[in-house]
């Protein structure tokens, strides 16, 4: 199984009568962070197990590399499931082991990688312990090594930075970097969208079974609404409101956040900054993902938004 992209491609599931999935399509990139969003029930943890595989599709295709993932090719991902899944009662370096092993790994192979992600992730005093002796923070390291553990060519975490202390977060966002650089499409999801924004190249949002938006996280907020920030030090309070179609959102010491409809003319807003003195700034407002997420879930009817 060599570096490719993967593609999930029109898939759909329904659970009965229920819509799990319907047509949810996107791609990444080797090398690429691609970012899950989605409010609870939107559909995340049902894609990542049909992209595993430990759930079928009812239609529609997961590929990587160009070519249908397969029982064999399965071996290549790393997963991370939501539910968590090691076992309590096994010492760390012992389960690693055993799971590098599992997915084919030499012995020999299996013990240094273990190690290897041990030390990487901060486990060395806690390698001979059991599992559930450990705290939370410290088992989902043992779960993202466990992902890890067999050098993987497709990396799919379910909320993998949930009940994380910051530290921990570095170091998760640290190595998923790590492995994207290593050439690894790497998918997870997350409801921490600071986070996604921050570490993730690529971003899809899924709402009710059906994909609204994905883009870069520049392409996303670029687009979506019309805002201005304009800094001038001299202007008193309510200065822009004459401008037609403007509207003042934040009034911040000298700095204004501003609205503007659809046709209202941004020169005009410059003109009335300049006419109170000097403009020390004068930007377009770039709308932060947790702004973009609010308005793409709660939109009605869902439909396919910005395309990757
Ligand atoms: N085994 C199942 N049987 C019936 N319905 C299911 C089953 N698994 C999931 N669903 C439903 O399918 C939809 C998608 O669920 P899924 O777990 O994929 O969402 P999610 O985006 O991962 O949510 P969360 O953020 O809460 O983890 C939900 O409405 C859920 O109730």
């Amino acid at each position: 199984m060599s570096e490719g992209k993967l593609e999930i491609d029109k898939v759909s599931k329904r659970y009965g009568a229920k819509v799990a999935l319907d047509e949810v399509s996107f791609e990444v990139q080797p090398g690429e962070l691609f970012g899950f969003v989605g409010s609870n029930g939107a559909g995340k943890t049902t894609t990542m197990r049909i992209l595993l595989g430990v759930l079928a599709a009812d239609s529609g295709q997961v590929r990587f590399g160009g070519a249908p993932i397969t029982h064999e090719t399965r071996t290549h991902i790393g997963y991370m499931p939501e539910e968590r899944g090691l076992y309590p009662k096994m010492k760390v370096l012992e389960q690693l082991v055993y799971l590098a092993e599992l997915h084919g790994m030499s012995a020999n192979d299996a013990h240094r990688s273990a190690e290897n992600w041990i030390a990487r992730l901060g486990l060395t005093e806690r390698r001979k312990d059991e599992v559930q002796k450990l705290s939370l923070g410290n088992q989902q390291r043992v779960q993202l090594a466990a992902a890890l553990v067999h050098d993987p060519k497709v990396l799919v975490l379910d909320e993998p930075f949930s009940g994380l202390d910051p530290l921990a977060v570095d170091v998760m966002s640290g190595v998923l970097r790590e492995k994207a650089a290593t050439g690894v499409p790497v998918v997870f999801s997350s409801h921490q969208l600071d986070l996604v924004e921050r570490l993730c190249d690529r971003v899809g949002i899924i709402r009710s079974g059906r994909m609204v938006a994905s883009g870069t996280v520049g392409e996303l907020t670029a687009g979506a609404g019309n805002g201005l920030v304009v800094t001038a030090p001299g202007a008193a309070p309510g200065w822009a409101s004459a401008v037609p179609g403007v509207r003042t959102i934040e009034q911040n010491g000298p700095t204004t956040i501003l609205e503007l409809e659809t046709g209202a003319d941004d020169q005009a807003v410059l003109a009335a900054a300049l006419a109170t003195g000097p403009v020390t700034e004068f930007t377009k407002r770039r709308r932060s993902l947790t702004e973009l997420f609010r308005d793409a879930v709660a939109e009605k009817p869902a439909a396919q938004g910005v395309s990757a």
